[in-house]
């Protein structure tokens, strides 16, 4: 049975965490911990996730629980994540990484705890979202450089970083296909006179409406035809259900950095 902790509880994926802890077998939720200054504080975590009551009290910190879990599970913001992140190599305690936002040295740091503690990190645990980075690469192939390539993706009002981490992944895949180097070629954007577009440029466009779940095409256009691969997320639940497989699947791995398509079995 993998113990796990859901850090940032109260949050839209904390939320739906604590509901996939519940559905998925070989599993449980034994720790929940919110941001200190939180109402909540003191509440069962099931009864805020709406499944009701399940036991676990939601705590400021993880310092009570260091033998009370194996695996923590992390989608807050990057400075938390850090904290939890070094928290959990003192402990020697096992990390699922879904927040996004991290800056050049906060992935630095994830991949240098890693040589201590298994981690995956990956900023979209949905299984259609990581067969698409399989698509895309074959397409980036195939179509090559005579297509324009460019991302455009769609979330919620409340989302604080962009693009999202699941369209610079997107990217990334697409320039390794290229052989180009991602920091160079994209352009987060367009406005004024740019002028005609840079043919080798990966553009990248942010929509954020309402409570769209998570939207992101990737689009090759050539003079003639384009291909556009689409993947649209209508339910938090399979980023959730995702990060509770990866949980499970980090139970024998000690070391290492892993991501989502380890999990899935896609490399
Ligand atoms: N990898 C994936 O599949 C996905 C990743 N995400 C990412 O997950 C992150 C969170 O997204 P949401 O749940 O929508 O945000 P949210 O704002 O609803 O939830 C974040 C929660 O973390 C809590 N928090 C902040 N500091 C904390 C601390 N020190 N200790 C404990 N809790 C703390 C906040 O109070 C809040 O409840 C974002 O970076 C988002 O991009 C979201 C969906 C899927
Ligand atoms: O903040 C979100 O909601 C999401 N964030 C992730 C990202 O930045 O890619 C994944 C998903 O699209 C939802």
């Amino acid at each position: 049975m993998t113990r796990v902790a859901v850090v940032g509880a109260a949050g839209r994926m904390g939320k739906a965490l604590i509901e996939a802890c519940a559905q998925v077998e070989g599993l449980t939720l034994s720790v929940a911990t919110e941001h200190p200054a939180s109402s909540l504080i003191g509440a069962d975590a099931g009864e805020v996730a709406g499944i009701g009551k399940n036991g676990v009290i939601i705590a400021p910190t993880l310092d009570e629980a260091a033998n009370d879990f194996d695996v923590l599970i992390d989608f807050t913001r990057p400075e938390p994540c850090l904290l939890h992140l070094n928290w959990c190599v003192a402990k020697g305690k096992k990390m699922v990484i879904g927040t996004t936002g991290f800056d050049d040295a906060g992935k630095a740091a994830i991949a240098k705890a890693a040589q201590q503690i298994g981690v995956v990190f990956a900023p979209n645990m949905s299984v259609g979202v990581n067969l698409c980075l399989k698509l895309l690469d074959m397409a980036a192939r195939v179509l090559g450089d005579s297509v324009d390539i460019e991302i455009v993706e769609a979330h919620h009002r409340h989302k604080v970083d962009a693009p999202s981490g699941t369209a610079l992944r997107m990217g990334e895949v697409v320039a390794n296909a290229l052989g180009r180097d991602l920091k160079e070629c994209a352009v987060y954007g367009r406005e004024g006179v740019t002028g005609e577009r840079e043919r080798q440029t990966i553009g990248f466009a942010t929509v954020r409406a309402g409570d769209v779940v998570g939207d992101h095409t990737v689009m090759f256009a050539d003079i003639g035809e384009r291909v556009e691969i689409t993947h649209k997320a209508s339910s938090r639940m399979t980023f959730a259900k995702g990060a509770v497989r990866a949980a499970a699947w980090l139970q024998d791995k000690n070391t290492g950095l892993f991501d989502m398509q380890d999990v899935l079995g896609l490399k």
